[in-house]
């Protein structure tokens, strides 16, 4: 492994690698690591800091995700048509720059707490400072991704395709080694406390950090600036390709009937205007809705127990499983499993790989409806739209019989809840005295549980002669009245130490919460200050028993799915796009994201599946679907190598240009020749293999 100058542009070559791609995946994972950080704890700021509802929180929060998958085709459109790749990533991250630090300074709850309370007074101010901090994060980030990415791929010379394809392997292991590092660190910094004149939850340092990452990708990736390789733009090429697939599409409808004899490819249509034959954009129509599912399964773990001994695992942190799998997984298949395939004669070509991902994504869904089956067994029965969920309780010392109407008689022992889901339009008459009734659900609501996973539900039944004040030693539930109870309140799951508080006598009552519980405590009429005996325990729900590991071989078949499919899918994107589109390619390629994202919440929506296994079969069935449609297409499709095709492109314009130099309007037809994209009828020539 030596140090070298490549002949052909001066430019530094470490271990067959140019040195330039070293500035360019430290800024990745610089980059990332902003982009991840801040995400991770963006819901909790607009709830917890900006006091919004969780409802306005995830729309807001999934519009910016959205945004950010959408803007890559901006930033591609401007880096391929005009600006090139290497300005388009300084100025696009100067702007996400700006918006990291917008973000952090709308944070400082100090700027606006005049009064020194501790909550900002003008909510405007920091809700309007972090909307235009996300608008310029989003455009930055979005706008530099496929740009970044394609620069990189452009570093690399026309002999060195092995290089190029580590470089994108290791470029995915930056993305996910900043987004691993980030999810863990931010959320530590958010939950220390800061302030100049009252301590609060410090956002502005979880925001502030991802921020100077940023910064520091940016000043990297200029201090790498005189060991690019840096491409010119070539023009508007995003208007030919709409005005040639436009005058396709007028040209097929125009020779609609059957006399005119059938072209074999629809951009066909375009050969007597554009001398191109456009066949790059078959590939795109895959769909990647394999990492949105990631978020899916957040809310299945959020049924599940995630304590692992010595440690407990929160339900949002097992998405961490996907980036540490990816480390561990991309060198395992690059040094391991890809040549060991080739080793058995087998050309797993990039399409192959890309086939196989979706298989597996395809299983992992199978997974995680074998995984949710389990669930849907230790979950209780919630009641549906026409019904409501009772629950009697008895307060007496003694057991009771009830007689609910079309039920047989129930003996209801003394100081014990009995969960009933009854038809909304029942009347209850004659209940004894000693049996108190709640109705925890509306008719026309369906109940479906609890959704903040971190936290456990809990009342106090009030059975005592006098008013019983409620406490823990972070906060105080209030006074409840004799024979009343308290509103659910929430708390940590783990251990509680309860006060318990009448008149000028306490005593502590302590237990332990399972995750994804529910309980209704009942304070006993002959409350013996000092005696956990008084208080009767009674689970609404019960702590969730699935264990989270199970979620362990869905994360496993889905990131390899993803190594296979994703990984691969940026290479091949890259190796097959004329120069002049790298850029665009990329964007496209990051688009597909956006797109299944968009198919994962219709056909969520549409479908009105009521059992979660079910809907995850019917991605696993889509997956097996689209794969299927995917092999056939990439049956017939045709490796090219760009590089070779556009030179013999323009060799053979040379060529006519010398033929014909005095024919008259000649020099017309070339000029759209020379900027339509160069997929001539010649790039059929130049093909190498098929899938
Ligand atoms: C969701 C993970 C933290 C990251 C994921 N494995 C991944 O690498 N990506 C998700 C969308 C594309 C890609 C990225 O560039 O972040």
């Amino acid at each position: 492994c030596t140090d070298k100058e490549d002949p052909k542009n001066g430019k530094m070559v470490v271990c067959g690698y140019p040195l330039s791609i070293f500035f360019i995946v430290v800024n990745e994972f610089c980059e990332r690591f902003s982009y991840y950080g801040m995400r991770a704890v963006l819901v909790l700021y607009f709830k917890y800091f900006l006091r919004w509802d969780d409802d306005l929180a995830t729309s807001i929060y999934h519009t910016f995700v959205a945004l950010c998958y959408l803007t890559p085709i901006l930033g591609a459109i401007v880096a391929d048509s005009w600006l090139g790749k290497f300005k388009t990533i300084i100025y696009l991250s100067i702007v996400y720059a700006v918006g990291q630090v917008a973000m952090a300074v709308s944070a400082i709850h100090d700027i606006t707490d005049s009064d020194r309370d501790g909550t900002p007074d003008s909510m405007t101010f920091h809700i309007v400072l972090s909307m235009v901090g996300l608008f310029l994060i989003a455009l930055g980030t979005g706008g530099i991704k496929p740009c970044v990415a394609a620069f990189g791929g452009d570093q690399f010379g026309e002999h060195q395709d092995r290089q190029r394809r580590t470089f994108f392997s290791v470029f995915y292991l930056c993305i996910n080694g900043g987004s691993l590092l980030s999810t863990i660190i931010t959320p530590v910094l958010r939950a220390q406390e800061c302030g100049i004149y009252s301590k609060q939850k410090c956002y502005s340092l979880a925001f502030g950090v991802p921020a100077a990452l940023m910064v520091v990708a940016l000043v990297v990736f200029i201090i790498g600036s005189g060991m690019y390789y840096k491409a010119e733009p070539q023009g508007n090429i995003m208007l030919d390709v709409c005005k040639c697939i436009g005058f396709a599409i007028k040209n097929r409808y125009r020779h609609r009937s059957k006399q005119y004899p059938k072209r074999q490819h629809w951009m066909d249509w375009a050969e007597e205007k554009y001398d191109v034959r456009f066949n790059l954009f078959s590939f795109l129509k895959c769909l990647n809705i394999l990492l949105i599912m990631l978020l899916q399964w957040t809310l299945q773990a959020t049924t599940m127990d995630g304590n692992f001994g010595a440690l407990v695992i929160q339900p949002d942190q097992m998405q961490t499983v996907n980036p540490i799998l990816i480390l561990t997984l991309v060198p395992i298949m690059d040094s391991l499993i890809y040549p060991l395939i080739k080793k058995c004669g087998l050309n797993f070509t990039p399409l192959k790989r890309m086939t196989v991902g979706m298989l597996l994504a395809a299983i992992a869904f199978v997974c995680a409806a074998l995984v949710q089956i389990q669930i849907d067994k230790t979950l209780p029965t919630f009641p549906s739209t026409s019904q409501s969920q009772l629950k009697l309780l008895n307060m007496g010392s003694n057991s009771v019989t009830v007689k609910l109407p079309g039920n047989d008689a129930l003996i209801l022992p003394a100081a014990q809840v009995y969960p009933f889901i009854n038809n909304c339009n029942t009347k209850f008459t004659n209940l004894l005295p000693e049996v108190i009734l709640f109705k925890s659900a509306a008719c026309t609501i369906t109940f479906v549980g609890f959704t903040d996973y971190f936290l456990v539900y809990f009342r106090f039944v009030n059975g005592m002669k006098t008013a019983v004040n409620v406490s823990t030693a972070a906060a105080d539930f209030g006074l409840i009245e004799p024979f009343y109870y308290s509103n659910y309140s929430q708390i940590k799951n783990g251990k509680a130490t309860f006060t318990l508080r009448s008149g000028s006598q306490s005593c502590e009552y302590s237990t332990n919460f399972g995750f994804g519980s529910s309980y209704t405590f009942f304070i006993h009429s002959t409350l013996v200050f000092g005696s956990n005996d008084s208080v009767t325990a009674v689970e609404d729900i019960k702590p969730n028993s699935v264990h989270m590991a199970l979620q362990i071989p869905q994360y496993f078949f889905i990131t390899a799915g993803e190594v296979m499919f994703s990984v691969t899918g940026l290479e091949f994107s890259y190796s097959q796009a004329p120069s002049n589109m790298k850029a665009v390619l990329q964007a496209g390629w990051l688009f597909t994201v956006a797109i299944g994202n968009f198919i994962v919440l219709i056909v969520a929506e549409l479908a009105k599946i009521p059992k979660q296994w079910a809907e995850y079969v019917l991605f696993a069935s889509l997956l097996v679907a689209v794969c299927v449609i995917f092999s056939i297409m990439a049956y017939f499709y045709t490796y090219i190598d760009p590089t070779e095709i556009e030179a013999q492109f323009k060799k053979k314009i040379n060529e006519d240009d010398e033929d014909d130099k005095s024919k008259p309007g000649k020099a017309e037809v070339e000029m759209v020749k020379r900027d339509s994209i160069k997929c001539h009828d010649e790039y059929d020539k130049a093909t190498q293999t098929k899938m």
